[in-house]
């Protein structure tokens, strides 16, 4: 190898106990489906109740198999990565660096405070990268003057914050971390005075998000001008393009007489009777606007919540991006999305250890990490068709390869970006669908770097031990089920087009690629097996029918392994992971309820509109503000938080107590009856799992009474529904 290493990799040290393991669960997964559908056929005393069952755990097992077989992708070879950032820099001068350009998406300043993303664009304007090469673009979906109000504060404070964080070394550079950092503040006096600084320009940015309009006391007559470009007419879905260049490298300098990056507000072209796309033609509007002003050949997205955590990150980044054996087909890098704010026990499963980490090492050792929608790094180049074929846009300036020469406040290239930003722009052009972000899924993300990968393209996922970006989770439960059941809808998106994973993925792909994919995209059929399995086991217990092997058959073995080996191995991936045993119990608790509420409801919802009864989906946002302080204190304190009437909480709650209902009947039936258990001993092992599981919704519907407990509508509703199944199924089972 010529150069210096710049990266290395390693396989998992797992790739052959998983190997093996999945030929010996494979032969257990064979035999239990062999022996289900061998009974089925065989049954000699067959009703139409026990076909019933039998049928519905037929399914339940064969959709459980298939995810578990898809599964074993990403244990096929996972692999490590390290970059060797020092040797770059010992080897490349700083002048040969490429500029960078960095998306920031936001959309609404009530739910995204303006301050926040203030905070995340001054942590990438303040990398450790010549600052004259890169470009900060905010996109405010929400078409706000308080967003745009924030960022001429924040353009001027970052001139003293940019030469701060150099002088002094400074790692955390989202100035609200590092003040709320307890690190001994390397230079007291200057620290000081500079948090003063940021403390006032937090309290107008705050004043007047408060108050809902920029007051002229916080402007010049000069900075007024850019408010006038909003018209009296002007609301969040119907206004002109309005783009204002903050920040000039060509111009402005900092404190100490250093360039300044270029800071860019852009609020897209919005109309009620053209399609915006959300994120994704957000996204489209920067890749042609920051094309028209800067062209960087790497760019970098973020939403607006995720600021930098690491001022290095972009030369791991080159590590990858400037290696002249991986460069040619290298189309991005990605890094995990790490939170913020998580409370000691994960209480809702939001580190998604499995999808950022876990599942994103399998990919990159299949053929490149999936993308996630943040925290990533394109070469520009791959938004314009494969690896092999460059695909030029209609206007040869906003190609990968045009480079240009003219100061970004030049009437052309003002005129170009206001053009490119026009919500009839795309109308006849490959945007979208060829070029740049796809559209036709609310997981934009997703279908994005799927797309791409089938085009060809690899990709990275870069891992560093310390989080290059750190974001907000939701901490409320109906927070977190809203955002998956969107994605649930949006991965369903992708599997019902043209560009389905098992049969265009597998094509482009190959197997255990599209695999990989479809096990992400089927999330919602987990829905499925968990509702069969959380409503079934316990009204056939009720009933003293039993739907398991007893306890004497060979064959109820079989079951034991196949529980325990899925969990075991779930458990043992998890604790490599940095996990402790009680995340893991949160994180399998959330499986459950997720099947039960927002995959469900979104398996729902997709079918629903795709038989025209129901219209578009919309994207809704994922709240970023906590206001209220006992919330906080029980997420804290790891207490669920339900309170508000949801119709998710019906399902869930209606299998929570038909599972205490009949674990207890069996637990009767034992002690006074001492009827033989044998047969049901599954079926009571899993309702006694579920009801272990279920402890906080028990508590929340009977024993709290704070804000967040269940909902006294949703417990009524739910006692209603399960009376009624067990109606019905003491009806029906029996036959
Ligand atoms: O019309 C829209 C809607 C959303 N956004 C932005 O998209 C980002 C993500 O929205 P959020 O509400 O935080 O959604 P999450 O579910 O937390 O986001 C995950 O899922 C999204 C896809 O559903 C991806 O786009 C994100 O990158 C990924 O982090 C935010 O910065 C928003 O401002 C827009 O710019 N325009
Ligand atoms: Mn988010």
């Amino acid at each position: 190898m010529e150069g210096p290493l710049l990266h290395t990799l390693e396989p998992s040290r797992l790739t052959v106990f998983n190997r093996v393991f999945a030929a010996v669960y494979a032969c257990a997964v064979v035999a239990l489906l062999c022996h289900r559908s061998s009974k089925l056929i065989h049954s000699t005393a067959a009703t139409l109740p026990s076909i019933s069952i039998s049928l519905c755990m037929l399914t339940s097992d064969l959709l459980l198999a298939f995810m578990w077989a898809a599964t074993q992708a990403f244990r096929m070879r996972p692999i490590h990565r390290k970059e060797f950032p020092d040797n770059l820099v010992r080897t490349v001068k700083e002048s040969d660096f490429p500029a960078l350009d960095v998306f920031i998406c936001t959309s609404d300043p009530h739910k995204e405070p303006p301050m926040s993303v203030a905070n995340t664009a001054l942590s990438v304007m303040a990398y450790d990268y010549p600052a004259e090469k890169i470009s900060v673009y905010v996109s405010d979906d929400g078409g706000s003057q308080l967003t745009l109000f924030a960022f001429m504060e924040a353009a001027k404070f970052a001139t003293h914050w940019l030469p701060f964080c150099r002088k002094n070394n400074v790692v955390e550079r989202s100035p609200e971390a590092y003040f709320a950092s307890s690190n001994s503040w390397s230079s007291e006096m200057e620290a000081e005075k500079i948090k003063t600084m940021y403390d006032s320009m937090k309290i107008r940015v705050e004043n007047v998000v408060e108050r809902g309009k920029v007051g002229d006391e916080y402007i010049t007559r000069e900075e007024s001008k850019a408010f006038l470009k909003w018209t009296h007419g002007s609301t969040r879905q119907s206004h002109p393009t309005i783009i204002q260049v903050l920040l000039e490298n060509s111009k402005d300098k900092d404190i100490s007489g250093l360039l300044m990056p270029n800071l860019i507000y852009v609020s897209r072209e919005k109309s009620k009777t053209s399609p915006h796309h959300f994120k994704a033609g957000a996204l489209n509007v920067l890749l042609r606007v920051s094309a028209a002003m800067t062209n960087a050949p790497i760019i970098l997205t973020l939403d607006c919540d995720m600021y930098s955590n690491d001022p290095y990150t972009p030369l791991r980044v080159l590590c990858y991006l400037l290696d002249p054996q991986a460069r040619s087909k290298l189309g991005y890098v990605q890094f995990p999305q790490c939170f913020k704010g998580i409370n000691k026990t994960d209480t809702y499963a939001c580190e998604f250890k499995r999808l950022f980490q876990i599942y994103s090492v399998g990919f990159d050792g299949l053929g490149g990490a999936n993308h996630v929608g943040t925290g990533c790094f394109f070469n520009r180049r791959v938004f314009f068709g494969c690896p092999l074929m460059l695909l030029l846009p209609e206007i040869p300036e906003l190609g990968p390869n045009h480079i240009v020469n003219k100061h970004i406040q030049s009437q052309p290239i003002m005129e170009l970006s206001q053009k490119v930003a026009s919500c009839n722009y795309e109308n006849q052009t490959k945007w979208g669908y060829e070029m740049g972000f796809r559209y036709g899924s609310l997981v934009e993300d997703y279908f994005t770097g799927y797309r791409l990968q089938c085009e060809g393209w690899k990709s990275i996922f870069c891992n560093p031990e310390r989080a290059a970006f750190l974001g907000d989770a939701p901490i409320t439960l109906v927070d977190v089920l809203n955002q998956q059941k969107r994605w649930a809808v949006g991965l369903l998106e992708v599997v019902f087009s043209k560009f389905s994973l098992l049969t265009f993925g597998i094509k482009h792909m190959g197997l255990l690629m599209g695999l990989a994919y479809a096990q992400n995209g089927l999330w919602a059929i987990w829905s499925i097996p968990t509702t069969i399995y959380a409503f079934l086991p316990p009204l056939a217990l009720l009933n003293g029918i039993n739907v398991f092997p007893t306890v004497s058959e060979p064959w109820f073995v079989l079951y034991v392994f196949l529980f325990l080996g899925a969990y075991g191995q779930d458990i043992l991936d998890f604790m490599l992971y940095n996990g402790t045993v009680q995340r893991w119990w949160n994180d399998q608790r959330i499986w459950m309820i997720k099947g039960l509420t927002c995959h469900l409801f979104g398996f729902t919802d997709f079918f629903l509109k795709s038989t025209g009864i129901f219209s578009t989906h919309g994207f809704n946002l994922t709240s970023k503000v906590v206001d209220d302080d006992d919330q906080k204190k029980r997420y804290e304190e790891g207490v669920f938080e339900f309170g508000v009437p949801s119709p998710m909480f019906v399902p869930l709650t209606t299998a929570a107590i038909i599972n205490l209902v009949s674990f207890a009947w069996g637990l009767i039936m034992l002690v006074f009856r001492g009827s033989k258990l044998e047969g049901l001993f599954l079926q009571m092992f899993i309702a006694g799992f579920v009801v272990v599981n279920s402890w906080p919704i028990y508590a929340a519907m009977v024993l709290r009474s704070d804000e967040g407990r269940m909902p006294v509508r949703v417990t009524i509703i739910s006692t209603f529904l399960a009376c009624g199944l067990v109606v019905v199924a003491s009806l029906t089972l029996r036959g």
